[in-house]
């Protein structure tokens, strides 16, 4: 697997791959949002881009466009590790915790087609204690290579904290990805890196962001290759 998040990753999020040539020159991965793009298989079937997938499918409940059945959505995630360019796949937290959903099978394909896991958990309402911060990360990372976290920021504390739990976990040797989403927390996309977060993700057209806050690709290669990571 290339992808192994033992360094930052910046992915380049998108519906589409045939932005891929576009994402090259600042990305180190495209972020393919499965439940943002029509027929999402055949569109990887296609993919002859050079950048690898970290592949997204992510349910509505989870602030993503996939409203049909979880089942059918983890199928298809699953499917996606059998191309060769899929080399992670990112899984919500409370699926791999709620065993109505069941996600051991789509763990397992991951893990026997040497596919790294990100397991991560996102807060559009707001930012936990720094606590609540540092156990969500623990659990995550349980079950997965890297455990990621994207919260809502209203206030620069709550900024720093988010910063201080992913110093936290990253000095104890966990492999963390954290952003605070929303404008208050825009900077953490180009900070946490310095403190360990291990992906980044912006948009390759800004008119298309994933998530508020997103700086657009280029903009935050800039910044992450001029502060540096970790
Ligand atoms: O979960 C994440 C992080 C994200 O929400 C962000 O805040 O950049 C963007 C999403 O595309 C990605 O799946």
């Amino acid at each position: 697997m290339s992808l192994d998040f033992d360094e930052f990753v910046l992915a380049a999020s998108t519906a589409n791959l045939s932005e891929e040539p576009a994402a090259r020159e600042y990305a180190d991965a495209i972020e393919f949002r499965m439940d943002l793009a029509d027929e999402s298989l055949a569109a990887l079937e296609d993919y002859d881009g050079g950048l690898p997938i970290l592949a997204t499918n992510r349910a509505a409940w989870e602030g993503g466009e996939w409203d049909g059945s979880d089942e059918e959505r983890l199928e298809i995630l699953a499917e996606a590790t059998r191309f060769d360019a899929v080399d992670a796949i990112d899984i919500e937290l409370e699926a791999i915790l709620d065993d109505e959903i069941g996600t051991d099978a789509v763990l397992e394909t991951a893990r026997e087609r040497d596919v790294a896991i990100v397991a991560s958990a996102h807060d559009f309402e707001g930012t936990p204690s720094r606590g609540e911060m540092v156990s969500t990360l623990t659990e995550a990372g349980k079950y997965a290579d890297v455990a990621k976290l994207a919260v809502t920021a209203e206030s620069k504390a709550d900024t720093l904290a988010l910063l201080s739990a992913t110093e936290q976990l990253t000095a104890h040797g966990d492999a963390v990805a954290t952003m605070a989403m929303g404008e208050v927390g825009s900077h953490t996309r180009a900070v946490a890196p310095v403190y360990g977060s291990r992906i980044g993700y912006a948009p390759v057209d800004p008119e298309a962001a994933t998530a508020p806050g997103q700086y657009d690709l280029e903009t935050l290669s800039e910044l992450v290759g001029t502060l540096g990571a970790e």
